[in-house]
């Protein structure tokens, strides 16, 4: 049976041509032109989705439609609700999914998406939603049991953490382009790895490509390939990030460093939707989702010049900003006790555990380098702490700088001399499997490539 869709727009003209579109597709769609009439239309149609203009011209703040989406909510909680936004609205329809929409598409729509925004939000309909009616499929049932929670991984009770979290659940079955920012270290790569993962995409690459290190000159080869002979090292013909990621997720990080050419190169490809690699002259479409991540103030750069504002725009439909450590010190112990028992495993030390007042102390640091600092120092530990129960003592003693070497380690290793050692052993037992070393040391597999790559280590 076909479903049934509520179209809320007062223009008539977009109203009439979005309810052609869903019955060309398949769909019964009906539409209504003014807010008071929505509710009545609702119980009437009994919808199993309403795609609503958040800008109604009598006052084109969004307000009316903001609260139009509160009032469907509030009497059918589980009615699946798509709104349309002009793009100078998108804080309004960032507040419209925080206040329970489902999505959002920009006006001018686009066909496609906008069938594929509505399709999406059809597969998830529990069995007889829409069908049997809005109001009874409304208030029925939770989430669909059995579903896998891809954000279980991503550790932390603090409500800072859980707030960003539910916000990145929701956005993470959309479309949406999501900007992730926070200092290095707080688990940026990890929470788009996450939604990635909630995604309709799940089942296609993620890729990761860390913006910060590819040199000027290689931007275009590493992100839209190049042909052989496209220049003078180009031996072969080779896939960029963009070819890459097809049908998947694309996670620019560091985006904060790229330089201005490379930006226009990239708000281009945004924009269009399609590519040539280096030396080709044949068009690629792209299908890509865009995460994005940064530790800078875009803004700010946008303020000063040195960041494209379209860009921003672009990347940005959505923000989500994890909040450093010391900012949520309840996360530590968690954290903590976390890392310990994935490197009591691994150097084979069954017993270690905390003593409470290392865990008190834990909790005080500051944690200029956030979660992976943490995360190393839990591991300098577990290789180095004499006795089974961690003491203050042995946390301090690897945490200061030793008064002979500014950065070496009891040890008498550096840090980096001991990651770089680490990661070495790691690649020997798993004989250079990248995801089996990555996942040995807790690292994301882009994380391990950033320090293969400084490290210069080969595989
Ligand atoms: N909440 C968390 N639970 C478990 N592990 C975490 C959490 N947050 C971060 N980590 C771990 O900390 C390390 C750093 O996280 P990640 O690489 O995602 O940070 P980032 O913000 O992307 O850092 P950078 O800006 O330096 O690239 C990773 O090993 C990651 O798995």
């Amino acid at each position: 049976m076909n479903h049934a869709i509520l179209i809320i727009d007062d223009d008539t003209m977009v109203a009439t041509s979005l309810e052609l579109l869903l019955k060309r597709a398949g769909y019964r769609a009906f539409s209504v032109n003014y807010p008071d009439d929505a509710l009545p239309a609702v119980e009437e149609h009994k919808p199993a989705l309403v795609l609503l203009d958040m800008n109604f011209s009598i006052d084109t703040s969004g307000r009316d439609g903001m609260s139009l989406l509160r009032k469907l909510l509030a009497a059918y909680p589980r009615l699946p609700i798509i709104q349309m936004t002009g793009w100078a609205t998108v804080q309004l329809a960032v507040e419209g999914m925080k206040a329970g929409a489902r999505d959002f598409i920009a006006k001018p729509w686009d066909n496609r998406e906008l069938l594929n925004a509505v399709s999406i939000q059809i597969d998830k309909l529990p069995p007889g939603f829409g069908h049997g009616g809005a109001a009874a499929g409304a208030t029925e049932g939770s989430e669909k049991a059995g579903e896998v929670d891809t954000f279980s991984g991503i550790i932390g009770q603090s409500e800072a953490l859980n707030k960003v979290l539910d916000q990145a659940r929701r956005v993470a079955a959309t479309q949406a382009s999501v900007l992730i920012t926070g200092e290095s270290g707080t688990g940026k790569e990890l929470v788009a790895e996450a939604i990635h993962a909630a995604s309709r995409r799940a089942g296609k690459p993620f890729v990761a490509v860390n913006l910060g290190g590819v040199p000027a000159g290689l931007f275009e080869s590493e992100l839209f390939g190049h042909k052989a002979g496209a220049f003078t090292d180009a031996r072969a013909d080779r896939k960029g990030r963009f070819e890459m990621a097809e049908g998947g997720t694309l996670f620019l990080d560091e985006i904060g460093d790229l330089a201005p050419a490379a930006q226009v190169k990239l708000l281009r490809v945004l924009q269009e939707r399609q590519y040539e690699r280096l030396g080709d002259s044949r068009v690629r479409k792209t299908d890509v989702r865009i995460l994005s991540a940064t530790s800078r103030d875009l803004q700010s750069m946008v303020t000063a010049g040195t960041f494209r504002e379209d860009l921003l725009y672009r990347i940005n439909l959505i923000h989500l900003h994890l909040p450093p450590l010391r900012e949520r010190p309840e996360d530590i112990p968690l954290l903590a006790e976390h890392f310990l028992i994935s490197a009591r495993k691994r150097y084979e030390r069954p017993k270690l555990k905390l003593g409470p007042d290392a865990i008190k102390w834990l909790r005080r640091q500051p944690f200029a380098g956030n979660i992976r600092q943490l995360q190393n120092l839990m591991e300098r530990t577990a290789i180095l702490a004499p006795a089974t129960v961690i003491q203050v003592e042995d946390l301090d003693r690897n945490t200061r700088p030793q008064p002979t070497n500014e950065s070496a380690t009891p040890s008498g290793m550096t840090l980096e001399e001991m990651e770089i050692k680490m990661i070495k052993a790691a690649l020997g037992r798993s004989g250079g499997e990248i995801a089996a070393t990555a996942r040995e040391l807790g690292l994301t597999r882009a994380a391990l490539y950033r320090r293969l790559e400084k490290y210069g280590i080969g595989t």
